[in-house]
């Protein structure tokens, strides 16, 4: 009976110990903390059928029924949510088959749960791979770890696209369509794996970026000037459906040696300065030649991450704008490299790199 309410998170378990120790550890403690305090409560029961099994005979039915399988059985409760875990380049993400509803599985609460590096699985995002619309085979639904939702991801949309084609046991080369909140993403899988995006028009436009800085070059913000902190850094703005801004230096300062900034510091002053006013991702880029740049990231709803794939597509646009660099490059980020074309004959952005599996799992809720 008792391994009934572990198995359904239940706060209406059979005896009064149990229910007192569920009621007061739910009112204080996270769903998603419930692994511990399932954990915590057989210690507990354990303790307590250690000083009364020679007595009851009802005590040697709740030993029997705790036993380690009990808790592979939680396994198949409503209460789970099961994934795979994907990453590209060192950008992790939970993947969840969301074909049947348009409807996210979990809330946006639980994606900042789950995506918690100590207390959930850990990852930089959570996707949900949903019904089409407007004519689209799928719908991508991406949300930061801290539970907000970006109308895009490029590194993440590698990933759905591999997703996807082990979901519908697709082989060799494939390409689809998906709807995502930047519109219409057209992802190619390769015979070698890998998967070229087509990631579509950089927009310019400051206020559609959005950025609160005056246009530059017409309505574009190119090599504007942004004080951060009191240090005057030149930045260019592009969105990729979601808002980036791209830096190459400080005012009159030397070319930047990714390697030597304290991101953690400067990037959420990024983020959340008031020229952002859906806040913003931010990439520090080194030019290495014309066709090689090298950049870090703070990325808005996540902090430093290993890679960035609207971030590299977008540098490249700034890198091009600025006169620093080819419209073909590749990008090194920490996690590795990407490669980025913008191509002048229908001013498309294409990246191409790779993604992974790593590991399937089911969360507890
Ligand atoms: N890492 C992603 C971008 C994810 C969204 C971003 N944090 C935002 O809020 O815009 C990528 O690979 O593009």
């Amino acid at each position: 009976m008792e391994i009934a309410a572990i198995n359904t998170v239940s706060v209406a378990p059979q005896s009064r110990l149990l229910s007192n120790t569920f009621s007061r550890k739910l009112g204080s403690v996270s769903s998603l903390s419930l692994r511990s305090i399932e954990r915590e409560y057989r210690v507990g029961s354990a303790r307590l059928r250690a000083s009364a099994a020679s007595s009851s005979s009802m005590d040697a039915v709740t030993a029997e029924k705790t036993s380690p399988s009990s808790f592979l059985e939680n396994r198949e409760s409503k209460k789970v949510l099961h994934f795979v875990k994907y990453h590209g380049l060192g950008n992790d993400f939970i993947l969840v088959d969301n074909r049947d509803s348009s409807e996210p599985k979990i809330t946006q609460e639980q994606v900042a749960k789950l995506c918690d590096r100590n207390f959930g699985v850990g990852a930089d995002g959570v996707i949900f791979a949903m019904p089409g619309v407007n004519g689209a085979d799928y719908t991508m639904r991406i949300f930061n770890s801290d539970g907000s939702e970006p109308e895009m991801c490029g590194n993440g949309v590698r990933c759905f696209a591999r997703f996807i084609a082990e979901l519908e046991n697709l082989q060799g080369k494939h390409s689809f369509t998906m709807h995502t909140g930047a519109g219409l993403i057209v992802p190619e899988i390769q015979d070698d794996g890998q998967v070229m995006v087509d990631m579509g028009i950089p927009i310019l436009k400051a206020q559609d970026v959005p950025t609160k800085l005056p246009g530059t070059k017409g309505e574009a913000v190119v090599q504007a000037e942004l004080v951060v902190d009191g240090v005057t850094w030149n930045v260019t703005c592009v969105s990729m459906g979601n808002p980036h801004c791209i830096t190459f230096g400080t005012k009159g300062g030397p070319n930047l040696k990714v390697d030597d900034l304290n991101l953690p510091e400067i990037g959420p002053k990024f983020e959340h300065h008031e020229m952002f006013p859906a806040r913003t991702n931010t990439e520090f880029v080194e030019v290495l030649s014309r066709s090689h740049l090298k950049m870090r990231v703070w990325e808005r709803g996540a902090g430093a991450t290993l890679a960035c794939g609207t971030g590299a597509c977008a540098l490249v646009v700034a890198a091009v704008l600025e006169g620093r660099a080819n419209r073909k490059c590749t990008v090194d980020l920490p996690g590795g490299p990407l490669e980025i074309e913008w191509r002048q004959e229908d001013n498309h952005i294409y990246m191409t790199g790779p993604a992974e599996a790593v590991f399937y799992g089911s969360a507890l809720l």
